[in-house]
């Protein structure tokens, strides 16, 4: 309670008769904890704040009085003053305030709350959050009394809604809950709880307040994601997904910024009519590989697979008319290996060496990321490509997608296969198509029998030999300040036997901190680039005790007896 000698002319009398109504509940809580934490400044701006919003309920002479004793004490704040203030903040019962301060409830009975904790633990099915939003947005109209308050609907949209679907029924918001009336255009004040309680059906107006707020939130309200999506679809399936360095980037504001745009990409191709644009879309933002160009020169090693791969493929793609009969070259090819060994270089080779447009996808995606929607995806995939011609569609782990049949297989995974098989015939059996399907997997064994027929040529992609591992260092060097030799670099080679194209990667990459670890850490944020040592033969010494092979001997027995039986055999 206020101490009338310390803010005086203020009762609590006064007060209470002004039918001080604290906004919601979340206002009181921190109101409470302001007062608890005798945070003075942000007690009076909640108080204001509550007192703003009831400004119409308060007798204007109460309210100035006590506006103005409130800055008086802030504006005062450092001086003896504060004392007051801060005495005067503690002594304010705001829970009994605020109790009394609460009109009559149509829906609970005054009694179950009397107790405050009862409203803030929930235990009025009132809810005050709500009525505060229909407050800035409707009408209040106050009883004489002013204990019970009732407030006309909402806005003119949504209660021309309701009252077409409601006919000529004027529906009435009161301040807790939802009351309906027959009576047209007539607003009215509860005067007798008890009444009311015998009246209401609790479950079916509980169930009405629901819907009710339900179409409020949708005529009135949109969540950001919502106004996103609406401004841009595109969003809906770039949004989560795995972006590559060289993706192009999309803008989530692009439908935003580009209103005038039409936000569909415009499908001009015949061939891409029954496509869903949006995966257009995707397919040629994520999918279309354009990246760095790839040389012969870039793979190190590999030159069987290299010449193989040169004559089969490469050839045919570049001149269709001379590779024709017999010398009609295949639609689809498996690289087999261990893991890291330049499956995907190889690719992204061929691609580059054909003027063909590369399109890269993982099977697991297929199978996991566009969940649903994978059928259509291969789909889109291949008609895409086939307005990209001459195109190398290249899908890693092709061992998820086309794993042999079993009983426990997913109906979604066994209908994208399905539908891959089909495209893939397509492909094979066009004779107009410059498509080629480069298969890359790990587990050549998990194969389904049908895939490995369709995928004729099946390479045997293998770990590097000292040679191609020469090669690798000194490609990767070739860009770093380094004192290594030849005589080095051959003996680096020589240190890592049963190491991949991408241990050897990770292994420079491990002897190129040597020279940053060498800075003393005082000077790492202020030395001088230039005065970094180079790297050396004693780092990739280092570096052979961090980073050690990945594939183990077992897993290379593996591919040798399946490339013997299924592989080109060399
Ligand atoms: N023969 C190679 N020549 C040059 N670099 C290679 C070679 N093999 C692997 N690398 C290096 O290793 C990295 C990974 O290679 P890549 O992705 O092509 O292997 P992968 O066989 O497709 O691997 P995974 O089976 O795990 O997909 C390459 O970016 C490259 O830096």
């Amino acid at each position: 309670m206020f101490e009338t000698d310390q803010i005086d002319g203020i009762l609590p009398e006064e007060i209470y008769e002004n039918h001080l109504s604290v906004n919601s509940k979340s206002c009181l809580q921190q109101y409470k904890l302001s007062l608890r934490s005798s945070s003075n400044v942000a007690s009076n701006d909640l108080l204001k704040c509550a007192w703003k919003r009831n400004s119409e309920l308060f007798n204007g002479k109460a309210k100035d009085h006590i506006l103005k004793t409130v800055n008086s004490l802030v504006q005062n704040v450092d001086t003896s003053q504060i004392k007051t203030w801060k005495t005067c903040l503690s002594q304010l019962d705001a829970e009994s305030m605020f109790q009394q301060s609460l009109p009559s409830c149509a829906q609970c009975p005054a009694t179950s709350y009397s107790n405050l904790d009862k409203f803030i633990n929930n235990k009025c099915n009132c809810d005050l959050g709500i009525v505060n939003n229909m407050e800035r947005a409707s009408k209040e109209t106050i009883d004489t009394k002013g204990n019970s308050l009732f407030v006309r609907n909402l806005n003119s949209q949504h209660s021309s809604q309701e009252s077409k679907s409601d006919d000529d029924k004027q529906i009435f918001k009161p301040r807790f809950g939802r009351q309906k009336h027959a009576n047209k255009n007539i607003v009215q004040p509860i005067t007798s709880t008890s009444a009311l309680v015998e009246e209401v059906d609790f479950d079916k107006e509980e169930d009405e307040n629901k819907a009710h707020r339900s179409n409020v939130a949708k005529i009135t309200f949109k969540t950001a994601k919502e106004q996103l999506l609406a401004s841009n679809p595109a969003t809906k399936r770039t949004l989560g997904t795995s972006r590559k360095a060289q993706a192009k980037f999309v803008s989530p504001m692009i439908g935003a910024q580009d209103k005038q745009e039409s936000v569909e990409p415009t499908v001009t191709d015949e061939r891409l009519k029954h496509i869903d644009p949006k995966m257009i879309e995707l397919i040629e933002s994520e999918i279309i590989d354009k990246g760095t160009p790839i040389g012969w020169d870039d793979i190190a090693g590999l030159h069987l697979a290299k010449s193989v791969i040169q004559e089969a493929v490469v050839w045919p793609l570049l001149r269709p008319d001379i590779f024709t009969g017999l010398r009609r070259p295949p639609k689809g090819i498996l690289l087999f290996g261990p893991p890291g060994t330049g499956k995907t270089l190889i690719g992204k080779c061929v691609a580059a060496q054909c003027n063909a447009t590369f399109f890269s996808i993982s099977a697991s995606s297929l199978t996991s990321k566009w969940i649903g929607d994978g059928e259509k995806m291969v789909r889109a995939l291949f008609a895409v490509a086939r307005c990209h011609q001459p195109a190398v569609i290249f899908i890693d782990e092709i061992d998820s997608l086309l794993t042999q049949r079993s009983d426990t297989e997913h109906e979604a995974t066994r209908r994208i296969k399905t539908e891959f098989l089909v495209q893939f015939d397509g492909a094979a059996t066009g004779d107009e198509d410059r498509l080629l399907i480069v298969g890359a997997t790990n587990r050549p064994q998990e194969l389904d029998e049908a895939a490995r027929r369709r995928l004729v040529k099946r390479l045997y992609i293998p770990l590097p030999d000292a040679g191609a591992r020469q090669q690798i260092i000194t490609n990767l060097l070739k860009n770093e300040n380094n004192e290594l030799t030849l005589q080095h670099i051959a003996e680096v080679a020589g240190l890592t036997e049963g190491y991949s194209g991408a241990d050897m990667r990770s292994l420079c990459s491990e002897a190129a901190m040597g020279p940053v670890r060498s800075v003393p850490l005082s000077q790492i944020v202020s030395i001088d680039r230039n005065k970094v040592r180079p790297v050396n033969f004693q780092d990739f010494v280092n570096a052979l005790q961090r980073v050690k092979p990945s594939v183990s001997q077992d897993d290379l027995g593996q591919y040798v007896k399946w490339n013997k039986t299924y592989g080109q055999g060399f």
